[in-house]
């Protein structure tokens, strides 16, 4: 069994040894080789730097405006409408020094700036137009991720409660202060001692048939809500995440309903004032996100009228009857959170755009930073330096696979919001979890790897990696953990793997492994096995064969292991034996499913020469990943010791490659300066310099 394989671009490093060394050479030898070489090229490599450079295959031609318009998607216009927006009000950029309460502030004054001024409405979007709605907050992100979450909070979190949680009374009543910023609100689920089971919250709610109310109560101090976004300091509402309390009319016991959710005033819409009964707290400083105002909440038996409870999937009536449409606890508090997942799908995408920042910075600085050269020649750029394109180049490659998966979920997701399609429902559920995951984790590990990048002046503060990184941290952890999220994506393939075998069908993304988990049930062909033509391995054939057999091989062997260990461990020891394995699983479909995205992305592709550059980098994204994992190709025959060698010698080539259209690549992102705003990552890349002189002070 391999190791996760969540890939640090760096991760191959230690496989090295194994598989690409010259039979008699050592890896530090080769290492210092590849330097020297570059230092002081041989004639055999001089030769090759023509080859490359004269065979027409290196340097390919492309159109970064043609293959920008392909990329762009079709909000591109609204976008624009909140760059140039903040383009014209300098006042509201966020200083790179700044006291967490004035940051509360001006975070507070950019949204509403957005929402008032430059009237971009992103409420109705919500449900009507998702697409529209997560290319806001990618925008808005961009200018500072502490507004693009207090945005989020508003929109998705506290107002996608109500819109999805609660019914027609409140949207009527809800929607217009919502969308106007009037009711600012909060999402109140975490508490002190409960984030990721939240079926283990403690908060109560207490229907009173005689007043007609509910009675919201924090039992303990473990119960207090924590982490609540706007609830520090400028929420007036919160969805708080509660047991329904029902009590019995004969024996006068309460009964536990499940988890539901209730409107709760917090503050005075008036005087602002907390209300009675409702004692907030700030969570203080973080790590980063500092703009964004989060909170702790106790309720003492605060009463709220009955309609605010969110009776989409079960209601209380006056007498205290209990209705749902859904038959058990488990299946309305499924239908609950599953109405939640819009918040996962614009984290994946907003964690795709802080990574393509960050590449965006770190390559345009790499292309112009000189460093040593030949003797008595010029220096060279750092990112002629094979150890920097191995840093970056698979990165790149990771960030416009990511592109294509995000934008297919986000269309899903869409999809899914107009026709509740059940099999859609399941697969934007596995796969949003599955991206979340897997995306920010990958970003997460890239923006240290951008910052080491561009040596002491990543450090500098105004660089903005250090900001990216801090406040991008968190997204591996809300919205559901990573480590927790995965195990829901495995947990939906063992599901379906079972399906299988007692003859059900497979949902739609998972279609693949009905047919790779015949090939893999015989035995890797000997012959295939053995092939290590450039044509072949740059085949999308096989490419996607390798990544399904691997999911495929793994999830039958979770399978095995699982029924094995439940036998002496029980079902919930088991799968902790087999924990590792699950998550492996997990990150393999989940690579699977990109690859299958940006494979169809490039079919669709209208434009020729953007076609060549999407398959060149699509490669790179798979051999990479095929190569991060050769133990277990190799392991069981599936690559020949021969073949192993040849990926990673192409993956080698091809980031090479990429490198040699690397600045094409980034101005596709089309981020204008101004969101960029690092002075090393500028788009004409002679004016960096003299940008970040001036900016301290010469
Ligand atoms: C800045 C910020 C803003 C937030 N905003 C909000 C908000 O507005 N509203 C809100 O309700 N909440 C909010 N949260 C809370 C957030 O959603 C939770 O932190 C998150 O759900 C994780 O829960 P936890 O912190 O309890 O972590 P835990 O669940 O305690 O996890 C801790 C560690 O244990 C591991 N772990 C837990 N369970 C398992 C398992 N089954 N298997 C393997 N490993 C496991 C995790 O991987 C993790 O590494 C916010 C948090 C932060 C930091």
């Amino acid at each position: 069994m391999s190791s996760a394989i969540i890939p640090s671009p760096n991760s191959n490093h230690t496989k090295l040894k194994e598989y690409t060394v010259d039979d008699d050479e050592e890896p530090t030898t080769r290492r210092i080789r590849h330097l020297s070489l570059h230092l002081n090229p041989s004639p055999d490599h001089r030769q090759l730097l023509q080859l490359e450079s004269c065979s027409g295959r290196a340097k390919m031609s492309v159109n970064a405006e043609k293959l920008s318009s392909y990329l762009r998607g079709k909000h591109r216009d609204i976008q624009e409408r909140v760059f140039e927006y903040f383009n014209s009000r300098p006042d509201l950029q966020t200083p790179l020094e700044i006291l967490k309460d004035d940051y509360r502030e001006l975070c507070m004054r950019q949204l509403v700036g957005v929402v008032r001024e430059a009237g971009i409405r992103p409420f109705r979007y919500v449900v009507e137009d998702p697409s529209k709605y997560f290319a806001i907050i990618e925008a808005v992100g961009s200018v500072d991720m502490s507004l693009g979450i207090k945005l989020g909070v508003q929109y998705s979190l506290w107002g996608g409660s109500v819109l999805n949680l609660g019914t027609k009374k409140h949207r009527d009543k809800y929607f217009e202060g919502i969308d106007n910023l009037e009711y600012l609100g909060c999402f109140a689920m975490t508490e002190l001692h409960h984030g990721s089971n939240v079926q283990g919250i403690q908060t109560i709610a207490t229907f009173d048939p005689v007043t007609d109310e509910f009675v919201i109560t924090t039992p303990n101090d473990g119960a207090i809500k924590w982490w609540i976004g706007n609830a520090a300091v400028h929420g007036k509402f919160a969805t708080v995440f509660a047991k329904l309390m029902l009590p019995t009319h004969d024996t006068k016991v309460v009964t536990d309903m499940g988890v539901h959710a209730f409107i709760v005033p917090i503050r005075d819409l008036k005087t602002h004032k907390t209300l009675p009964g409702v004692e907030i707290n700030d969570c203080g400083h973080k790590v980063g996100l500092n703009g964004v105002d989060n909170g702790a909440l106790r309720f003492r038996d605060v009463r709220i009228p009955r309609d605010n409870l969110l009776n989409r999937f079960g209601d209380v009536s006056r007498d205290g009857t209990y209705t749902s449409s859904l038959p058990t606890v488990n299946k309305r508090f499924a239908a609950t959170l599953g109405e939640l997942v819009g918040g996962r799908v614009g984290l994946a995408y907003s964690s795709v755009g802080v990574l393509k920042i960050a590449a965006t910075i770190a390559i345009r600085y790499s292309l112009l930073r000189q460093q040593f050269g030949p003797p008595k020649k010029p220096e060279i750029s750092i990112l002629d330096y094979q150890s920097q394109q191995h840093k970056l180049m698979p990165m790149l490659a990771s960030t416009y696979a990511f592109h294509f998966a995000t934008v297919n979920l986000v269309e899903k997701y869409a999809q899914m919001k107009k026709t509740h399609d059940e099999q859609l429902v399941a697969d934007v559920h596995a796969l949003s979890a599955g991206l979340k995951s897997y995306v920010t984790s990958y970003t997460a590990k890239s923006l240290s790897i951008c910052r080491e990048a561009c040596g002491g002046h990543g450090y500098a503060a105004v660089n903005r990696f250090g900001s990216l990184r801090n406040d991008h941290d968190i997204f591996q952890t809300f919205e559901g953990d990573n480590t927790v999220l995965l195990q829901q994506v495995a947990g939906d393939l063992l599901k379906q793997y079972q399906e299988k075998f007692r003859g059900g069908t497979f949902a739609v993304t998972w279609n693949y492994l009905r047919e790779s988990m015949n090939t893999y049930l015989s035995q890797p062909n000997p012959v295939t096995a053995r092939w290590e033509g450039e044509d072949h391995l740059r085949d999308p054939k096989f490419q996607l064969d390798a990544f399904r057999y691997r999911t495929s091989r793994l999830l039958q062997s979770a399978a095995v292991r699982l029924r094995k260990h439940t036998k002496t461990l029980g079902s919930f020891g088991a799968w902790n034996r087999c924990l590792n394995h699950l998550l492996t699983l997990a990150e393999s479909h989940i690579e699977t499913v990109i690859l299958e995205n940006f494979i169809e992305a490039i079919k669709s592709c209208p434009d020729a020469s953007s076609r060549d550059a999407l398959k060149l980098v699509c490669d790179l994204y798979a051999l990479n990943r095929i190569w991060n994992d050769i133990g277990t190709y190799r392991n069981v025959d599936y690559v020949a010791p021969n073949k192993a060698k040849a990926i990673h010698k192409l993956a080698e080539y091809l980031s090479f490659q990429v490198k040699n259209i690397a600045r094409e690549l980034v101005d596709a992102f089309d981020l204008p300066d101004n969101m960029t705003r690092a002075p090393i990552g500028k788009q004409s890349l002679g004016e960096a310099y003299t940008e970040y002189t001036q900016y301290v002070g010469f």
